[in-house]
């Protein structure tokens, strides 16, 4: 047989009720009858305590009473033909009755004792009870109510009484044998002493109640009947990603019970566990979903933990001293004395050196620990064998849970690398021997970030979500939005991956949303945008969101950002940029943005600071980290002047070619930058850099490919126009090349811890003779690269493969383990 209970969601309203009948109706059918365990209706618990309590205060009672009763009424009319009506009616206004006489008896005294309030909130589970029996006996025949006084037998210790588990057992398997071909509805939560009083079962009761009739009854299942898909591996109202479980071991629905949102109480099934039937947590208004099933043993599960469970709200308190260090019963004494005082401990931390102990108890807790600890250690405190007690507020537990994680390495590091990577400080940890939980206390503004995180460090059959912030909307920025958007679906099917842009700013606005701002109309999601741009207030919001696996994405040519890399390495955040200036700055700048991401674990990834989205950064890289060493680097790394040089032939002319390289998007938002070498300057020293040289702007030698009046102008238009003027300069350059069957190239070399840049005429031995459109080139001459180097060439400019080399620094981010 089953017992099948039914929370206050379940009985709530009509609707629900009639959900329930279907449900009956089914097991109905069934050769065994269930058992039915019912709680009050939804809420009605809570309203009795409260008007128990206001009349005890001397506070009217009489309109909530009237409203209570027409909750159950409503139910009545809505639920039973008319010729079944008067005998519910008359049933329930005994008790209503009842119940006025009782919180009017408690109004005249003035006082309620724990006795008359367990009364008071029985009548909760008993108008339930007597209201849906009604409504079943008019479906099924043979339906009994049953009043739980009779059969669950109690000592007095009104409030939480304790079961006489023995005779209630015989009792409920006596009354089960006599009323064998009847469906059994039964009052959740309250129970009797031997005098015939109501008594309750204090929190999950009516769980309980069902625990109580499942073991007595040797049921084959209890179903536990509520409004949520079962159990599920974390809190879905912080972890939006939760999924339901299909299955999980006692231990670990204990271990996960800590959810805010309670599924079950765990230590009212006590009696199923001990009996080892298992418990069944279905959802009352999706009866499809199959449920949760809590068993003593389950079939193996690939998932490597079974969920992550948390506490919002604790203080740790730390204690600390030598007099501690080898004192056998120091720890006894403690918390002895916190069992004394009712404080309850959360979670227990000792460094084996035996110097500290910290432990966690609720806030409301905090202050009389402090109190009675001081107390009882005042001699040792006097003596400075102990320190002061160390208070923390505003702290949070997140525990990892389940019984995969036995003797499986890894785990620990994969939810210590999760939090690490997202900048959570861990404040303490534990786990027990049985290694089925690991716990770790973080600061509460964390709690959020930290179970996304480890939730997506675990669950790696989920999609894993980067929120990126992203600051420019030009020519890269744009194209990178659109590379996104068209292939969101590929990485999610693919990869697992998911990109939400969380906050956008160009130099006129910023917006933000956690959920991903659409890129569709992200444009239009900015112009509407109520911020104006700043940028401090930019990455003081993303800090502030403090969203799981981020990053900052610098698509600008603006010097502003570079100021506040740091700072965003400081909050743990990775950075993509595609803007050289940073990197290109001052050797300390460049030294302090790797150190600082290094030692915060967070990347700073930069492919797009040399030939766009050409492999050229990652390729140095690893030979740089593979032990290779460079001997000389030769390149052609500016985009748009090998685009010029390329189409600079017969009778084009230089102004146009430059403009045309513009359009095409290959040039700096200023194109005075490539042409004056700049822009190729910054990409030599970055590459000297990333070899290993500590060098400056002033060590690089740079020839220009430019007359001085266009190295003068003083603006985009007037640059323009010497190019024009100046002709005859690059008429002359053009035909010397031509003469010699030659071409023009612009050439940068590093050798021996020199880097020049100057313009060459090369014929069709060089290697850097065929080259065409916006073709970049770079030769690699290593200690093992010697005979024949390691050569790189294609399009090394344009917002498509600029973008692109971002989009690939962001897939690479490790934000997995
Ligand atoms: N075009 C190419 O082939 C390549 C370009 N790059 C780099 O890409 C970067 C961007 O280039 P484009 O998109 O062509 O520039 P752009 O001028 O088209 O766009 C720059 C964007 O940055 C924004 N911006 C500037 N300062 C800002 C600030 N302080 N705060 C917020 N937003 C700010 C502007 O509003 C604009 O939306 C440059 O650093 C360039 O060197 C790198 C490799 C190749
Ligand atoms: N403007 C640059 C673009 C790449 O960094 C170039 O022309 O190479
Ligand atoms: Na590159």
């Amino acid at each position: 047989m089953k017992v099948l209970k039914f929370g206050g969601t379940s009985v709530g309203s009509i609707a629900s009720i009639q959900t329930l009948l279907n449900i009956l109706g089914d097991e109905f059918k069934n050769q065994e009858k269930p058992v039915i365990v019912l709680s009050a209706m939804g809420g009605v618990t809570n309203l009795l305590a409260s008007m128990a309590e206001d009349a005890a205060e001397g506070k009217e009672f009489t309109a909530a009473l009237a409203d209570l009763e027409k909750r159950h009424f409503d139910v009545v009319k809505s639920l039973l033909d008319v010729q079944n009506q008067n005998p519910a009616f008359t049933r329930l206004k005994i008790h209503f009755n009842q119940l006025e006489e009782l919180l009017q008896g408690v109004l005249t005294l003035r006082e309620l004792t724990p006795k008359t309030r367990d009364q008071i909130l029985s009548f909760g589970e008993r108008c339930s009870t007597i209201m849906v029996s009604k409504i079943a006996a008019q479906h099924f025949k043979d339906v009994l109510f049953v009043d739980a006084v009779e059969v669950i037998k109690t000592d007095s210790a009104f409030g939480n009484a304790k079961v006489n588990t023995e005779l209630s057992e015989m009792l409920i398997r006596n009354l089960y044998e006599a009323n064998k071909d009847k469906m059994l509805i039964v009052t959740g939560f309250i129970a009797g002493n031997d005098a015939g009083q109501t008594t309750t079962l204090g929190r999950g009761g009516s769980d309980y109640t069902a625990a109580i009739f499942g073991s007595a009854l040797n049921a084959k299942e209890i179903q536990i009947w509520t409004d949520v898909n079962g159990m599920m591996t974390a809190d879905p109202r912080m972890v939006k990603k939760a999924f339901s479980l299909t299955e999980l071991t006692y231990t670990e629905a204990m271990e996960l019970s800590y959810f805010g949102a309670k599924v079950i109480y765990p230590p009212t099934m006590i009696p199923a566990f001990l009996k080892k039937i298992p418990i069944v947590i279905k959802n009352t208004f999706e009866p499809e979903f199959e449920g949760t099933v809590i068993r003593h043993d389950c079939k193996a599960s690939s998932l490597p933990i079974k969920g992550i469970s948390s506490i919002n709200n604790i203080s740790i308190l730390n204690l600390e001293g030598s007099g501690m260090v080898g004192k056998s019963g120091f720890s006894g004494r403690l918390f002895s004395l916190l069992a004394r005082e009712q404080i309850n401990v959360i979670l227990i931390t000792q460094s084996s050196s035996e110097h500290s102990i910290t432990f966690a108890v609720q806030p409301q807790d905090t202050e009389r620990a402090k109190q009675v600890i001081e107390q009882e250690f005042e001699l040792e405190l006097a003596a400075k064998k102990l320190e002061h007690l160390v208070i923390e507020k505003n702290l949070a537990i997140l525990a990892i849970v389940g019984e995969n994680m036995k003797q499986t390495p890894g785990m620990s590091g994969k939810l210590f690398h999760a939090l690490g990577r997202n900048g959570v400080n861990v404040r303490a940890i534990a786990q027990g021997s049985s290694e089925y939980n690991i716990s770790v206390i973080i600061s509460a503004n964390d709690l959020s970030k930290a179970l996304n995180a480890v939730h997506d460090a675990f669950f790696v059959q989920l999609t894993k979500t980067l929120h990126a912030f992203c600051l420019g909307t030009g020519n890269i920025g744009k194209t990178l939005f659109n590379q996104l958007n068209a292939h969101s679906q590929y990485l999610k099917d693919n990869n697992g991956i998911q990109v939400k842009i969380a906050g956008i700013s160009n130099t006129r606005k910023m917006t933000f949303n956690s959920d991903g701002i659409s890129l569709d109309t992200w444009q239009d999601d900015l112009q509407a945008s109520p911020y104006e741009a700043d940028l401090q207030g930019f990455i003081s919001k993303m800090k502030e969101m403090n969203l799981p696996n981020c990053v900052f994405i610098d698509n600008t040519a603006s010097p502003v950002p570079i100021g506040f890399y740091e700072q965003v390495f400081k909050a743990n955040i990775s950075v993509i940029t595609c803007n050289k200036i940073g990197n290109s700055g001052s050797y300390q700048q460049y030294r302090t943005f790797k150190d600082t991401a290094r030692t915060h674990g967070v990347d700073f990834f930069y492919e797009t600071n040399v030939g766009a989205g050409l492999p050229i950064i990652n390729t140095l890289k690893n030979l740089m980290n593979s032990g290779d060493r460079v001997q000389r680097i030769e390149a052609i790394l500016s985009g748009t002047i090998s685009f010029i040089f390329n189409n600079f032939k017969g009778d084009a002319n230089f102004h146009d070619v430059v403009k045309e390289a513009q359009e095409k998007g290959y040039t700096e938002p200023d194109p005075r930058d490539d042409l004056s070498g700049k822009d190729f300057m910054r990409k030599m020293l970055i590459l000297a850099r990333d070899a290993g040289y500590a060098m400056e702007e002033a060590d690089v030698e740079i020839e220009s490919v430019l007359p001085q009046a266009s190295l003068e102008a003083k603006s985009v238009d007037d640059f323009y126009a010497t190019l024009k003027t100046e002709d005859a300069h690059f008429a002359k350059l053009k035909d010397l090349a031509e003469k010699d069957g030659k071409v023009l190239r612009y050439i940068g070399k590093l050798e021996n811890g020199k880097v020049t840049i100057n313009l060459q005429m090369v014929d069709e031995n060089h290697p850097f003779y065929m080259l065409s459109g916006s073709d970049n080139i770079i030769s690699f001459i290593t200690d093992r690269y010697k005979e024949r180097p390691l050569v790189v060439k294609g399009p090394g400019a344009g917002a498509e493969v600029t973008a692109a080399g971002v989009f690939a620094d962001l897939i690479n981010l490790g934000v997995a383990p």
